[in-house]
């Protein structure tokens, strides 16, 4: 569904890149994500794809289109959610929602269910200079459902978002998938990854390092541990053993036989464990 080969953007136009020879596919109802602390190349990525940021270098085709060429009808197939709210402050949230309606000449979706989908219904007669900071962000999140988009780009979707409001969110973009939408998700946040993600790209400095399922990203990349409790001279010892190292193995065997071991864990590595890993670089 998206096919990006060999993308390279420079901002100054010379060798100065901040998205640097990447390429990727996403494949349709598929959510792949793009992970990587601030200043990856994320939404720099998100908007050439999207036709903000023109076309320098390399090829991307989104739905069998060139981006070089791409038919209006294009804009009609694809939504584009940002994570800084860009909306008409003077208009009311209903009145953004149908002001952005207007300019795709395909069915759109009801504003006021969109507003209720994210808990804006009471809302949505309030002029957007009088919402808060997640209330912007949930509207600039649905704004971007309003023609049904097939190939949804999701900036940041949850950050700074409260537990429940970002459940909410997360719950639609499942939602969306299951109904075969394509999503490029950028974000910073290891555990958005790995709970929406089909796949993950790593992302630093302009370049992806990885690419895979956050389940095969593990077990290729992050170290096996289990954390054990057991009995010693009378009392509770914990102790965390590596599942690769002989003299770690050795001792689990012994715990297990001599009938000392009172629990086991295995334990994972997180996606920011592997990214350090691998870039040397925190996600925040
Ligand atoms: N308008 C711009 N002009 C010049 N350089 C820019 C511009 N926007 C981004 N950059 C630079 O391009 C690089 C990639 O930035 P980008 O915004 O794509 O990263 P990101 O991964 O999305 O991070 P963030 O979450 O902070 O937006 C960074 O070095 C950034 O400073």
């Amino acid at each position: 569904m998206i096919s990006v080969e060999g993308l390279y953007y420079s901002y100054s136009h010379d060798e100065n890149y901040a998205v640097e020879g990447i390429s990727f596919e996403i494949n349709e109802g598929e959510i792949l994500g793009f992970l990587g602390p601030n200043g990856a190349g994320k939404s720099t990525t998100q908007k050439v794809l999207t036709g903000l940021l023109p076309l320098q270098k390399g090829k991307v085709f989104i739905a069998g289109e060139d981006i070089m060429k791409v038919s209006k009808s294009f804009y009609n197939r694809i939504g584009v959610s940002f994570e800084q709210p860009n909306v008409y402050m003077k208009l009311t949230g209903y009145e953004n929602l149908k002001f952005f309606a207007s300019m795709f000449d395909v069915p759109t979706e009801d504003p006021y269910e969109l507003l209720r989908l994210v808990g804006l219904e009471d809302a949505a007669n309030m002029k957007a200079k009088e919402y808060s900071k997640g209330m912007l962000q949930r509207l600039v999140f649905v704004r971007s459902l309003i023609n049904r988009p097939m190939i949804w780009f999701l900036d940041e979707p949850v950050s700074g978002l409260d537990p429940t409001a970002a459940a909410q969110i997360k719950e639609l973009i499942k939602h969306k998938k299951e109904e075969g939408v394509t999503i490029f998700l950028a974000t910073h946040n290891m555990h958005v990854a790995e709970e929406l993600c089909d796949r993950v790209a790593f992302i630093n400095a302009g370049k992806i390092i990885l690419i895979d399922t956050p389940r095969n990203l593990k077990l290729r990349y992050g170290e096996r541990l289990v954390r054990v409790e057991y009995k010693s001279n009378g009392k509770i010892k914990r102790e965390l053993l590596s599942m690769t190292e002989t003299a770690d193995i050795e001792k689990l065997n012994t715990l297990i036989s001599s009938g000392k071991l009172e629990t086991i864990h295995s334990m994972e590595a997180s996606l920011e464990d592997i990214f350090i890993k691998v870039t040397g670089r925190e996600l925040v």
